[in-house]
């Protein structure tokens, strides 16, 4: 028993010491995790701290970064820093401004090889798949674009995975290998068959690839009328591109007209202050152009060819860095609008030439008989040739005091009273001014109201357009000229084709003079001189046909034979002269008073033949004694004026001969002298 009594307490201090040992072992253990806790809760503070102090580091290192930096949220891609140069970039203060709206930039290049960066979808797929690179091209807030080589990468910030943006502005090189590429395809427009607006619009666009807020525009100008017209297409509305066509080269009309008077830079900040665009403002505010910048286009010998105009929709001024980048593009400009007015002389030389080959030979080869084909088809061609509603050839008078219209094409109808057109010598004053003085000359409608009458007399059917007239020079005397109207109010009288119906002109000349000297001799041959009458052989031939007529259809005709009489005695008293002069007087009696279908000639001496066709003889004795009385109650240019004609009649009877006829007639007019003269006698 007492065994088991003294091993209780043993036992109970055993426990004790055990429960004791539990005890203190539970506290170690309970210390020791404090312990842990702590230094594991010290090393989280000192990683933390160190993450925020490498975010720090992170930033201040952007901060003074040259490359464009931003972090953005990778699921609302909301923007949590942007260094200075981003900032700069979107024209914000703060990296809280800056939206993917901000940031999504519409394109503004109308002419460009590189399409718009869509920067969302860049973020989604960074976002999705990890680093992306592409380059990205914005317009910054002067205007100005801006390419970035740009990167888009998931990284560790604060604890968390963001998307860092970065941007290495590669702008320099983007717009030497854009100007490049468009200076290519210019120079290759220029090379090829395109029209010269095709290259000026790919040089335009060079421009505007470094100024994408401005509408640009080249005009070229037109020596001949000294206005600008578009050259390249701008895109500005058809009132304003109508409105400033045509621009005078002159200080004071806008500021493209004024720089290329001045020959230099002109710049209109602000349209709505400038009283060279009075007469265009309503047209610039309606196309939205409020400033203009124009430098002239020279020449390499500094003549201007034309204007580069930049416009911008708002006052503006250029810069130092605008005026640089003009510098090429202005270069240029004009070597395409030289190298294309080269070309078109060049093509018009050759077509000219062909042109004046062919219109000579047709010239030369043209006989008398021809020509009046031969001018008109002539005519016909230059129409072509300049593309104008008419050409004329107005012949001068011996005199010079009136210009006739002898060819037309297309014909020019009579007036009212039949007669065709002629301009006297004081209508044309100004225009025969104006050739002597430069070869040429061009009249407009209403210009002065002399050269309006001209025009309305040269080109009924219009109202409007213009004449361009050249000498027809024979010696050094302007015998004629060679006219060209249209009713184009636009028409442009190139020089080239100044200088290319000139020469028609002289070619035109002589062959019409050929003409007046064959149309002269062959007068001659059937004319007689003196009172310009048909002479005995053409009579003869006019009584042959008459014959030949008569007999073939059974008719008959009437001849008369007028004598003047005691003509000798004129010649006697009052000379040969007078004698002459009394000659020409009955002949003007006789021809002015028989019908149309009538022939009289002079068949002899003081004796004139009449041919009255389908008249029987006693027709033909009345018409005899109504011409005789004609000549006496004539006065006529001797001291006692008085001169008087006998006649005999005969008519034709089927197989007379010429002289059958003739001897009757003379038989007839023999006895009317023996009946006292001044009388009328029929043959038997
Ligand atoms: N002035 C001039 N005289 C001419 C011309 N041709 C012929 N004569 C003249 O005309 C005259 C004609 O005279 P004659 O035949 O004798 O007749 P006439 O004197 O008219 O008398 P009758 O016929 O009998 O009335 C001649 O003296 C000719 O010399 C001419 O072209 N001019």
């Amino acid at each position: 028993m007492t065994d088991v009594s003294s091993l209780i307490l043993p036992a109970v201090i055993g426990l004790a010491v055990l429960l004791l040992i539990l005890v203190i072992h539970r506290e170690w253990r309970v210390r020791r995790l404090r312990m842990d806790n702590l230094v594991l809760l010290q090393e989280l503070g000192e990683s933390q701290r160190r993450v925020k102090e490498s975010s720090r580091e992170l930033r201040e290192l952007f901060d003074h970064s040259a490359i464009s930096v931003m972090l953005l949220d990778r699921y609302d891609h909301s923007v949590r820093y942007a260094n200075d140069l981003a900032l700069e970039m979107f024209g914000v203060d703060s990296a809280n401004a800056l939206t993917v709206e901000v940031m999504q930039q519409p394109d503004a290049w109308p002419v460009s090889p590189y399409s718009l960066v869509d920067f969302e979808s860049w973020l989604g797929k960074a976002g999705r798949l990890g680093m992306q690179r592409f380059e990205w091209k914005l317009v910054n807030r002067s205007g100005y674009p801006v390419w970035l080589d740009a990167t888009l990468a998931s990284i560790p910030y604060e604890g968390r995975q963001i998307l860092m943006f970065t941007g290495v502005n590669i702008s320099a090189r983007k717009i030497a290998e854009s100007t490049d590429w468009l200076r290519n395809r210019a120079m290759l427009a220029m090379n090829g068959d395109r029209p010269l607006s095709a290259a000026l619009d790919l040089i335009v666009a060079m421009f505007q690839f470094t100024s994408p807020y401005a509408r640009c525009a080249i005009m070229t100008l037109d020596e001949h009328t000294q206005t600008l017209q578009w050259g390249s297409r701008p895109g500005f509305g058809e009132s304003f591109l109508k409105a400033m066509d045509n621009l005078p080269v002159r200080y004071g009309a806008a500021t493209c007209g004024s720089a290329a008077s001045i020959q230099g830079r002109v710049v209109t900040a602000d349209i709505d202050k400038d009283d060279r665009w009075d007469r265009y403002r309503k047209a610039a505010e309606q196309a939205g152009v409020a400033s203009c910048w124009s430098e002239p286009v020279l020449a390499s010998d500094g003549h201007v060819l034309g204007t580069f105009a930049v416009y911008h929709d708002r006052p503006w001024e250029p810069a130092e860095q605008d005026i640089e980048s003009l510098t090429g593009p202005l270069y240029l400009a004009s070597l395409a609008i030289e190298r294309y007015q080269a070309r078109d002389r060049l093509q018009r030389m050759i077509a000219a030439e062909k042109t004046i080959r062919e219109i000579s030979v047709q010239l030369q080869t043209m006989d008398a008989s021809s020509t009046d084909s031969g001018v008109s088809s002539v005519l016909n061609f230059l129409c072509e040739y300049l593309q104008v509603d008419r050409s004329l050839v107005l012949q001068g008078s011996q005199d010079g005091t009136l210009f006739e219209a002898v060819y037309s094409w297309p014909l020019l109808e009579p007036d009212e009273d039949g007669e065709g057109l002629a301009l006297t010598r004081e209508e044309l004053d100004s225009p025969l001014s104006a050739i002597r003085a430069k070869g040429f000359c061009v009249i407009h409608f209403q210009q002065s109201d002399a050269d309006d009458e001209v025009l309305e007399l040269l080109m009924p059917e219009h109202d409007t357009g213009s004449c361009l007239m050249v000498p027809i020079v024979q010696g050094d005397r302007i015998s004629g000229l060679l006219a060209f109207c249209t009713g184009d109010d636009k028409h442009r009288w190139q020089e080239f084709d100044i200088n290319t119906v000139t020469p028609v002109a002289a070619l035109l000349g002589s062959a019409l003079s050929r003409k007046n000297l064959m149309d002269e001799l062959t007068f001659q041959a059937l004319h007689d001189r003196l009172t310009g009458l048909y002479n005995r052989g053409k009579t003869e031939d006019r009584l042959r046909q008459e014959i030949a007529r008569s007999s073939r259809y059974g008719n008959t005709f009437s001849l008369i034979l007028f004598d003047v009489d005691h003509f000798k005695l004129v010649n006697d008293r009052f000379g040969h002269n007078a004698g002459d002069d009394v000659l020409v007087e009955v002949a003007a009696q006789l021809s002015n008073n028989i019908r149309v279908a009538d022939f009289i000639g002079r068949w002899g001496g003081e004796e004139f033949l009449v041919i009255l066709p389908e008249t029987s003889l006693e027709s033909g004795g009345e018409v005899a004694e109504n011409l005789r009385m004609h000549v006496a109650q004539r006065t006529f240019p001797i001291p006692d004026g008085g001169v008087t004609v006998s006649a005999g009649v005969s008519a034709y009877l089927p197989g007379d001969s010429i002289q059958d006829l003739v001897k009757r007639a003379d038989a007839a007019l023999y006895l009317a002298k023996e009946d006292g003269r001044n009388q009328v006698k029929v043959s038997a």
